[in-house]
């Protein structure tokens, strides 16, 4: 989907006033690069959705992408499985990622039973599913509503259902500057300046809240969820498997 995708360029000069980030035409219009070069891992965990549903899924299954922002999850489940495998709702909060998602999706998997819906996961129906996947998506919530975001969904799981749950993080206690310094050069490494990681720094800081990893299985635990594993991290980017 990269050749699809404008370079990101949307920090690189000074800005009077840096507002809060939103996935608005203009993120989405780079999105493909943006999200490639900022976040470690992301094509490794995208990739792994299909692998994942092909190994998990029942024959015929619903799966729910939320926050499917363009798909790439979506899409690597449909270059795993057929049309008859599996029907997918993938639910975006912002309408332009909903119509560019949708286009892309008919183009790269016209016969698979997919529909895209704009929605907010913290309200919109969830209909039964045997997988959700939600990546890169609770960390935009504000934090007090995840506990609620993660019962909807353990409530929406059949039994034997499975979560992945890709999220941000924050190091534990006295690891966080590490894992950030560490992010900002793998960012400066990917062509991002030193005015753009702290510029879009500026614009995520109200708006994407990171838990740390620790609070994740928690939360999860909580919820009811019988397993729960850390199935991948790169940096301060990590990947969940939970089963009900
Ligand atoms: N309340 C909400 N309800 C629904 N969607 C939301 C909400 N809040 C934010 N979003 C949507 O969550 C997505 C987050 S991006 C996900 C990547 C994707 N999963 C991928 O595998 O490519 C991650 C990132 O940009 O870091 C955006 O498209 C938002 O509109
Ligand atoms: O860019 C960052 O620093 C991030 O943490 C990830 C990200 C990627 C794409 C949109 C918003 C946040």
């Amino acid at each position: 989907m990269t050749d699809v995708s404008r370079r990101d360029a949307l920090f690189s000069t000074p800005l009077d006033q840096v507002t809060d980030f939103s996935f608005d035409e203009r993120v989405v219009d780079c999105f493909p690069d943006m999200i490639r070069r900022s976040v470690p891992g992301y094509a490794q965990i995208t990739s792994m959705a299909g692998v994942i549903a092909a190994r998990h899924l029942s024959p015929g299954a619903h799966i729910l992408d939320l926050g499917c922002s363009l798909g790439a999850s979506t899409l690597s489940i449909c270059q795993r499985l057929g049309p008859e495998a599996f029907t997918l709702q993938a639910i975006d909060l912002s309408q332009p990622m909903v119509d560019k998602a949708r286009g892309l999706l008919a183009q790269q998997a016209p016969e698979h039973r997919i529909e895209v819906l704009q929605g907010d996961i913290r309200d919109c129906p969830l209909p039964r599913a045997g997988m959700i996947m939600v990546n890169f998506t609770l960390q935009f919530l504000d934090p007090s509503e995840r506990d609620q975001v993660i019962q909807r969904l353990y409530d929406a799981l059949m039994p034997g259902g499975v979560l992945l749950l890709s999220e941000k993080i924050l190091g534990e206690p006295g690891q966080e500057s590490l894992l950030i310094d560490l992010h900002h050069d793998f960012k400066r490494a990917n062509g991002y300046s030193d005015l753009e990681i702290s510029q879009k720094r500026t614009a995520l800081e109200d708006v994407m809240i990171p838990d740390r990893l620790s609070t994740h299985h928690e939360r999860l635990a909580h919820t009811g969820f019988t397993r729960h594993d850390t199935w991948f991290q790169y940096l301060n980017f990590a990947s969940i498997l939970a089963f009900k």
